[in-house]
């Protein structure tokens, strides 16, 4: 059954010959005008990064007692559900982009609580690239295509990450099997940030949030992901979800004290690195549970607005300046990818707002109705409330800005585990280097030797063999010509 009579977008109903202009006067055809015009105007800007992406709604689930150091009300009460929804990107790839591309790959969590929306943004790295944010339009600028060719630019690449040392552990990540997860349920993501959070006493913690995969990791060789095709990854979690094969993280914070926090021989805000083993501990939270698709893309994953400036009491988030410029670029992009009131739109909407905000680009749902518009006021305008146990001082902390490859020599041997891991990363970075300008190749097999000699020798070796046996060029099929021999009538004057 058909659920309705066919209307215009202004409510006029569409009359049968309307659905047809041949032979009549399209011009006054008012549905063949409605369907151009809106057609005409149906894009909007796309993300200027995580552009490809997919997303599910599911829930978060608290599964263990964690009062002792947040009191965010998401995250504690042992069985609480919080319902989520979830976008999953690929970073540097644009709309219609390829999510087997070896690529970072983001999952953006939005919790909807009773305290405000919370968004935990995270990486399928466990690094970041660079701690200052100022390198963050040249680095995705380097990434993505080159603005003369149009083309992914290896060159563009490495010439960044050997200009910008301080880059090549999060791109040597790229580079392994980590760069290219079997899908987005196969991956673990990252909050990266070390994220202050508080008790209901004020007690300080220092956490780093992470989501770990129950459908195991799973990562495609480069010949594998050139096989697949560009939407595998939405594709696989929206079939998963639909064959009620529900997709399942488990939420962990490794966790370290004030006394902790000064006493390691690491910057322990430092995003480029891991913190080190033994001078942490990790402590489970909870589950997070994707079971319902979208029942329309566009309004749910491309108008959602994934910002980590959207942090919950208990929560007050990371110190470092790559946080605090992202409190900031976020809603910025956002004002301009979705106008003022993205956080009407429904999707992006929390359980409960009361604002001062008023008017611009629509929607602006009741628009606070008759509320007073100024704070502070005589007129029951909404209130803040008071929060005795907040902590006091929030500290200010120096970040080092000098060069450190210890990161990345740890990544190669330590954190990749077997030899297979190793061999992989050699042939890929290799790979990388081929159509990269002879100086470059130079610099960059500098570099990794710098990091760590074998690294370099192993590079070098493989990217000799890869230059003596070019790529094949794509064996084609001769097309014959269609016998078909002109307009015979054709007239020529
Ligand atoms: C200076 C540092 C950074 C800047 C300026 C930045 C900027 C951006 C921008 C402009 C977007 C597009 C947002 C939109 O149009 O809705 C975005 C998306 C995203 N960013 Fe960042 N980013 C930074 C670092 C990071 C880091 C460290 C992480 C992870 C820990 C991260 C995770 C993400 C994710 C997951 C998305 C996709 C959000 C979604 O799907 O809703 N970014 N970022």
């Amino acid at each position: 059954m058909p659920i309705g009579i066919l209307t215009t977008d202004t409510g006029k109903l569409v009359e049968i010959r309307e659905t047809i202009t041949l032979n009549s006067d399209a011009f006054s055809n008012s549905f063949h005008e409605d369907l151009q015009f809106h057609f005409n105007n149906e894009r909007i800007p796309e993300r200027v990064v995580h552009a490809k992406g997919g997303g599910a709604f599911g829930y978060f689930e608290v599964t263990h007692d964690v009062s002792k150091f947040t009191k965010a009300d998401v995250l504690n009460g042992v069985g609480k559900k919080t319902e989520v929804f979830v976008r999953f990107s690929s970073a540097t790839e644009q709309l219609g982009g390829n999510d087997a591309a070896r690529d970072i790959k983001g999952l953006s969590v939005k919790f909807y609580t009773k305290e405000g929306n919370w968004d935990l943004l995270c990486l399928s790295t466990p690094v970041f690239f660079f701690k200052d944010p100022i390198h963050f339009p040249s680095f995705f600028h380097a990434m993505k295509r080159n603005p003369k060719t149009n083309l992914i630019d290896f060159s563009m690449r490495w010439d960044f990450v050997t200009k910008q040392p301080e880059s090549l552990n999060g791109f040597l990540y790229l580079l392994s099997d980590y760069g290219i997860p079997n899908g987005y349920r196969k991956m673990d993501a990252f909050a990266i940030h070390t994220f202050e959070i508080n008790n209901k006493h004020g007690d300080k913690y220092f956490v780093r949030f992470n989501f770990r995969t129950e459908q195991g990791e799973e990562a495609l060789t480069s010949a594998e992901a050139r096989a697949q095709d560009p939407d595998y990854y939405n594709k696989d979690l929206y079939n998963a979800i639909e064959k009620k094969n529900y997709p399942i993280w488990k939420l962990e914070m490794d966790v370290m004290t004030l006394n902790d926090i000064k006493r390691v021989d690491y910057d322990p805000f430092d995003v480029t690195r891991l913190w080190k083993k033994g001078t942490y501990t990790t402590v489970p939270i909870g589950c997070l549970v994707l079971n319902k698709n979208p029942d329309n893309f566009f309004r749910t994953v491309e108008l959602s607005a994934g910002n980590p400036g959207n942090l919950v009491p208990g929560i007050p988030g990371p110190l470092d300046n790559l946080f605090r410029s992202r409190r900031m670029m976020y809603r910025q992009t956002q004002v301009h990818r979705l106008k003022v009131n993205h956080n009407r739109i429904r999707i992006n909407e929390p359980l409960y707002w009361k604002v001062y905000n008023r008017d611009g680009r629509p929607p602006v749902r009741e628009n606070m109705k008759d509320a007073p518009n100024y704070y502070p006021n005589s007129y029951n305008g909404p209130v803040p409330y008071i929060d005795p146990a907040r902590p006091k001082e929030r500290f200010t902390i120096y970040e080092r800005n000098a060069v450190d490859l210890e990161p990345a020599a740890y990544f190669y041997n330590h954190y990749l585990c077997d030899e297979g891991q190793r061999q992989r990363l050699v042939n890929n970075t290799a790979q990388s280097l081929v159509p990269v300008s002879p100086y470059l190749q130079q610099r960059a097999l500098r570099l990794l030797s710098l990091t760590d000699p074998q690294l370099g020798i192993r590079v070098a070796e493989c990217l000799e063999e890869a230059l003596e046996t070019p790529t094949p060029a794509p064996h084609a099929i001769k097309i014959p010509r269609h016998p078909y021999e002109g307009n015979k009538h054709y007239v020529h004057l």
